[in-house]
């Protein structure tokens, strides 16, 4: 047996960073950056008006006041979006919207609600022949000056951040309608075993839900991978052959549950093995003791794939402490030469129950998180199995419950009341 640390750094090895390409902004969410993104456009790109009104000079409108307005002719209406550039001469003004660009002469705007028309839409949208001003403004009121907030050239988002809504908002109003970025990893989903039928779907004895498949799903679409359904395969080797075969093309990593242990029907090992791109390992932690991994190739490319055991635990413990970790990699999220961008979140806990641990292996206990205040105040975190039934890989409907996984090293037989453990947390 090999350690899992053994195990890990064998996948981090061999696991490539995508290359960077141009995506569209609506598919680039939660993506890594790949370069500096540089303003192209000024925002606001030019000089526009902050309020609903009229544009005015302001030196005509300087002492006006409700007692005594000014009267200015209107000579033309802009609503956002015009392009018209009619000019404003001395005694005249333009009806101007939020976000129109402030017309020729102008260098103010008054709000519509200090003059004699009416606000909204409806009856006011009329063009009066003349309005009547009453408040003074100054040069520049209500004005947004191009480049109020950023000049063509300036760094609007830096390289190697994770995309969020609104730098997507700053990339697309600096000129941007694609982005450079590590692109999201396309992970096949194939569970493999003839006892599977779709979740939902009635059971003939001998049947189970196919749970595997929505799992690895989820947790890759949770991890910022997209998801592609390979479908559930027969222990048939030719099905299964055929199947990689065709999907190879569309997918940039593989998973692969079940039929990886000594059963006389163990369908993934039985069509893998024998190529030598794939090694089947026994890796000592439980749940997940039978592991394969190997990079296939894709005309040149390769394209990793993970080959978990069958048993529903052992899938998610597999995936988070391999299949995790290497989708950050494969994402730019992540490195080998920065440890801490790989680690998972980890937290002490004290045992509330005790439980039984195996010989010569680590274990991942799916826990559950209480909390308790001591009398000096104190917040202790309390750790307790998930399932009544203990570790069992085949324990899945208790995965919910689960916060954490309790690990415990090897040398460890049981773990009692009042222990101390590490939990790493989980998707
Ligand atoms: N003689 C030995 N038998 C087993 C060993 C061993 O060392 N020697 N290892 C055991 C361990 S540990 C594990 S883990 C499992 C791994 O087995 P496989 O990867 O070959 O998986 P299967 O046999 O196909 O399935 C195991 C178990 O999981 C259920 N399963 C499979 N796929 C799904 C799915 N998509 N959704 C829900 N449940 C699934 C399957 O019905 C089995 O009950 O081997 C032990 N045996
Ligand atoms: O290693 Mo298996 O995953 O114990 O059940």
């Amino acid at each position: 047996m090999i350690t899992v640390e053994e195990h890990r750094d064998a996948v981090l090895a061999a696991v490539p960073r995508l290359p960077a390409r141009d995506v569209p902004l609506a598919d680039a969410l939660g993506c890594v950056l790949a370069e500096d993104v540089i303003a192209d456009l000024a925002v606001p790109p030019f000089d526009n008006s902050a309020m609903d009104g009229y544009a005015v000079r302001a030196a005509d409108v300087a002492a006006a006041s409700r007692e005594s307005p000014v009267r200015l002719r209107v000579v033309a209406d802009l609503p956002a979006g015009s392009g018209d550039r009619p000019e404003v001469h001395p005694g005249t003004a333009v009806r101007i919207m939020t976000g129109a660009p402030v017309p020729p002469g102008a260098d103010a705007v008054v709000p519509v609600e200090q003059t004699d028309q009416r606000a909204g839409p409806g009856s006011g949208s009329a063009l009066p022949e003349v309005v009547e001003i009453r408040s003074p403004a100054v040069p520049g009121a209500h004005v947004r000056r191009a480049g109020d907030d950023v000049t063509p050239g300036a760094v609007v988002v830096p390289a190697r951040i994770e995309l969020r809504p609104r730098d997507l908002s700053t990339a697309a109003s600096t000129g941007h309608g694609t982005l450079p970025v590590q692109p999201r990893v396309r992970l096949g989903v194939l569970s493999t075993g003839t006892e599977l039928v779709p979740p939902g779907a009635p059971l003939a004895h001998g049947q189970i839900p196919d749970s595997n498949s929505v799992l690895v799903a989820a947790l890759a679409e949770t991890l910022g991978a997209t998801a592609v359904p390979l479908e559930t395969v027969d222990d048939d080797p030719a099905t299964l052959r055929r199947r990689l075969q065709e999907s190879l093309g569309r997918v940039d990593a593989i998973v692969t549950t079940g039929g990886v242990s000594a059963g006389a029907y163990d369908v993934v090992k039985e069509v893998l093995a024998p190529l030598g791109e794939v090694a089947f390992t026994a890796v000592a932690m439980q749940p997940g003791k039978p592991q394969g991994f190997g990079v296939l190739d894709d005309d040149g490319r390769g394209v990793p794939i993970f080959c978990l055991p069958g048993n529903p635990v052992s899938v998610f413990v597999s995936f988070v402490v391999f299949v995790e970790p290497a989708l950050r990699v494969m994402a730019g999220r992540g490195t080998t030469a920065e440890p801490q961008t790989l680690q998972p979140l980890l937290v002490e806990a004290t045992v509330a129950a005790g439980w039984r641990c195996p010989a010569g292996r680590r274990q991942y206990m799916p826990v559950v998180l209480d909390d308790r205040t001591d009398d000096d105040g104190t917040l202790v975190l309390l750790a307790r199995p998930a399932s009544a039934g203990g570790s069992g890989s085949h324990l899945v409907a208790s995965l919910a419950e689960a916060d954490g996984l309790a690990i415990v090293e090897s040398d460890v037989e049981a773990v009692a009341e009042g222990d101390v453990v590490t939990v790493m947390m989980v998707p």
